[in-house]
């Protein structure tokens, strides 16, 4: 399993360089700029020249009508001439200066949104959030489609992630991304749990979307070993990066003093046997639902009706994180992220928004849970005999 790991971080370094075509597109645009940018000063100094000579000889053997709107053409047309090389010629050394500065940053500008999504969200941190969970896929958005098969999509999520590990949005609270992440051949659709810089576990979606507008399955494989944590060898710039060379991927929760959270992705909580009915009798009581869907009629009733079901009888914090607009596809992905708290729903975002980022913030009492589930006595019967689930232990509050 290493020697595959070590494949996907030779994918990293593989797919950095420019294309050949962009090459070529730079070492034509220069010139032709260049030529084009000469050109326009030219026939600039050349209409000023002809104006400033022609204009006395007019005033002197003036009124001669017809030479001077000759004149006036001729400089009417030196100028458009110009302007039209200056522009040509500026617009072609802005793409080449745009392109070099994406060389050098080397990641598409639509993944600097889940970046942008991180400070955004950096209110709720101040706010005193400690869990912080983005939509399904969310570096590289819902909607790539078949761009999910090129390796590049995975390489730049990686890149993404690393930068926002690097910076200080993950101090102090836990938060899960959604990204691609390939393991040896296969290629998972995955909620990434970092916290203080560190990635701390990798969970990969076991139940794909697959019906209806959903194709999941032809760019994803559905992890099935779930009765162990495996370790997952991190891309080597990414472990440099980060000084962590590996992490626990698989199904499991993360166990901290005070509570224990899981991840449950999008279609698994409508499945005939949720993950969380199980993790919630191992002692998980924050849910995170990350998800990506589309918006039709009556669905989110549906999904509604799924979070006050998970937790009204069985008690627990219910996170649910949708996108919102369009993104590629045809769909439009309608929101209404929420928090439901036993059964009932304590915040919820705007369905249809033009916003590029919402926050939906909720003050939970864990208690609430605990008590909750207390009460019930055929809860904590099914709870003491069922066998355990997989552990990653953080000691910390
Ligand atoms: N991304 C998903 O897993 C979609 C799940 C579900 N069918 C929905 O529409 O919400």
């Amino acid at each position: 399993m290493a020697e595959h790991q070590q494949q996907s971080g030779d994918a990293f370094n593989r797919e950095k360089g420019p294309s050949t075509s962009k090459i070529l597109a730079v070492i034509t645009l220069l010139p032709v700029g260049g030529v084009l940018l000469f050109l326009a000063g030219l026939t600039l100094t050349g209409s000023l020249i002809g104006l400033a000579v022609t204009t006395p000889l007019f005033m002197i053997f003036s009124p001669v009508l017809v030479p001077a709107a000759l004149v006036i053409a001729l400089a009417v047309a030196g100028f458009l001439t110009s302007g039209a090389f200056g522009i040509t010629a500026l617009s072609s050394l802005s793409w080449i200066i745009n392109y070099m500065r994406k060389v050098r940053g080397g990641m598409p500008e639509k993944m600097e949104h889940a970046k942008r999504r991180m400070h955004e969200a950096g209110g709720a941190k101040e706010a005193g959030a400690v869990i912080r969970l983005g939509p399904e896929l969310e570096i590289t958005g819902y909607g790539c489609e078949d761009h999910f098969l090129e390796l590049d999509t995975v390489t730049h999520a990686w890149e993404c992630l690393k930068d926002i590990l690097l910076g200080d949005w993950t101090a102090g609270i836990l938060c899960s991304f959604g990204m691609p992440v390939i393991k040896g051949s296969e290629r998972y659709n995955c909620q990434v749990l970092c916290l203080n810089r560190k990635i701390i576990m990798i969970r990969p979606k076991m139940w794909l979307a697959n019906d209806g507008n959903y194709r999941e399955l032809r760019w994803f494989t559905a992890w099935k070993q779930k009765e162990q944590l495996v370790d997952f060898q991190l891309p080597y710039e990414i472990s440099e990066a980060l000084t962590q060379k590996t992490v626990p991927f698989g199904y499991g929760y993360i166990q901290f003093l005070d509570t224990a959270v899981a991840a449950e992705v999008c279609e698994e909580l409508f499945t005939p046997i949720p993950p969380h009915t199980e993790l919630a009798l191992n002692g998980v009581e924050v849910f995170m639902n990350a998800s990506g869907s589309h918006h039709q009629l009556r669905k989110l009733d549906v999904r509604l009706r799924a979070f006050i079901g998970a937790t009204h009888t069985r008690g627990g914090v219910y996170m649910y994180s949708n996108h919102q607009g369009c993104d590629g596809g045809r769909l439009y992905y309608d929101g209404c992220s929420c928090v439901v708290v036993n059964g009932d729903v304590v915040a919820q975002g705007s369905q249809f928004s033009l916003k590029d980022v919402e926050v939906v913030v909720a003050h939970i009492d864990l208690d609430a849970v605990a008590s909750l589930r207390g009460s019930i006595s055929s809860f904590q019967e099914q709870a003491s005999f069922l066998l355990r689930l997989n552990i990653t232990l953080l000691r910390k509050k």
